[in-house]
């Protein structure tokens, strides 16, 4: 009887190698800076209700009514702004990232595990990924979401997508998740350590603005960590920059409809700063590894803007880690943490041929 629950598993066949594989997972973008496009990548982010958490036949109405026929034109405009010539600077970040987390991993560790990357949203679909790991062989899998936050929209939702995927296979790999790294030092000291080149060749500022993405207010009321946790990761890179309490802002960016969001707003600060008619104001956005609209659109742009506008003076964006050598370093010191048990597990080409060959030998006496 075909099962409606599952989709057809190859036979299972003995000498299949064993290999662990590394999934890392990032938000998505869209696929052109075009409203055509926006149009999909937002209908499916937002119809997700960890991300928005409203009551579902109000959303739909003014997801279907007002957002989607006003916002992938306007947004498509700012994605055009920051293209890169091979396409949007996430995805473009996060396949060099994964390709230089396979390196570094295939350094240290024989045989390497294989690395992917999936999107949350839009492709490569987790599904697609998830499918292709499994024909590659990969008996177990660590999932790491590209987010060092947790918060309930960016990870939790992920990780639905990817447990919704688990439930249509027979055939399970082992999973581990890793849920956070905003702590990690090799994390904070990338951070640090990216600030502080910076520093050496353009100067210091007054301010170190530290600009995390926002998330609804009501969240941080309801549980969600990701509020201390940008909180925390803000404390230890201020402590590994050996900054006074003046030197530096924690703030909140991306606000998305009229509800309240944490707080302080970037751009009010900015604003605020710069009717101050501060000098000079620098901002790292510590919560994305990868530069993208939200970083080189929101921040660089807009928020230099605000700032100048208003009256200040000197605007610096400091660039996300992107493939920084220490950033890959701590990826893969993450990786490699929780892979712990795993990777001996893994065959090699020979164990393999050798396990297929005695289930040859073990068929043929039957
Ligand atoms: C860093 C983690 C992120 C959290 C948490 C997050 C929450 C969140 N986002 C929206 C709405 C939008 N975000 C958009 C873009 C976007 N968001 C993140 C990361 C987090 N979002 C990234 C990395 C990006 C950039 C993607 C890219 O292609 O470069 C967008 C789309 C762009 C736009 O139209 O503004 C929306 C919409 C909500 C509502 C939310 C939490 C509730
Ligand atoms: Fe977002
Ligand atoms: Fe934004």
């Amino acid at each position: 009887m075909k099962s409606k629950l599952m989709s057809p598993e190859p036979i299972y066949q003995h000498g299949t190698p064993s290999k662990t594989g590394v999934l890392l997972i990032n938000l998505g973008t869209p696929n052109a800076p075009t409203a055509e496009a926006l149009r999909p990548y937002l209908k499916q982010f937002l119809s997700d209700p960890r991300v928005i958490e409203v009551p579902k036949w109000i959303w739909w109405l003014i997801l279907h009514g007002f957002i989607l026929n006003t916002r992938p034109k306007k947004s498509a405009e700012k994605y055009a702004q920051v293209w890169m010539p091979e396409g949007s600077p996430l995805r473009v970040h996060t396949e060099r990232q994964t390709k230089l987390l396979f390196n570094s991993l295939e350094a240290r560790t024989k045989p390497a595990p294989i690395v992917e990357y999936a999107m949350n949203i839009g492709s490569p679909s987790i599904a697609e990924v998830l499918g292709r790991m499994k024909e590659r062989g990969c008996e177990r899998i660590l999932v790491l979401p590209l987010f060092p936050q947790y918060a309930a929209s960016s990870t939790a939702s992920a990780m639905d997508n990817i447990f919704a995927e688990l439930k249509k296979m027979r055939n399970l790999p082992a999973v581990r998740t890793v849920k956070q790294y905003h702590d990690h030092p090799g994390y904070i000291s990338a951070l640090a350590q990216n600030v502080r080149d910076y520093w050496e060749k353009n100067g210091r500022p007054d301010k170190l603005i530290m600009s995390f993405h926002g998330v609804p207010r009501m969240t941080l009321d309801k549980g969600d960590p990701y509020h201390c946790s940008c909180q925390k990761t803000g404390r230890l890179l201020a402590e590994a920059l050996e900054l006074d309490a003046d030197q530096y802002q924690i703030c909140f960016q991306s606000r998305f409809g009229r509800a309240k969001w944490l707080t302080p707003y970037t751009a009010v600060i900015l604003k605020q700063l710069g009717k101050e008619q501060t000098r000079r104001v620098d901002v790292i956005c510590p919560g994305f590894v990868s530069d993208c609209l939200e970083t080189l659109e929101e921040i660089a742009i807009e928020g230099k803007a605000t700032f100048i506008e208003a009256g200040g003076k000197e605007f610096h964006y400091i660039p996300c880690l992107n493939e920084r050598d220490d950033w890959i370093q701590a990826l893969s010191d993450i990786t490699y943490t929780h892979l712990q048990g795993w990777l001996e597990l893994q065959q090699s080409e020979e164990e393999t041929e050798q396990s297929r060959k005695l289930a040859l030998e073990m068929g043929a006496r039957e």
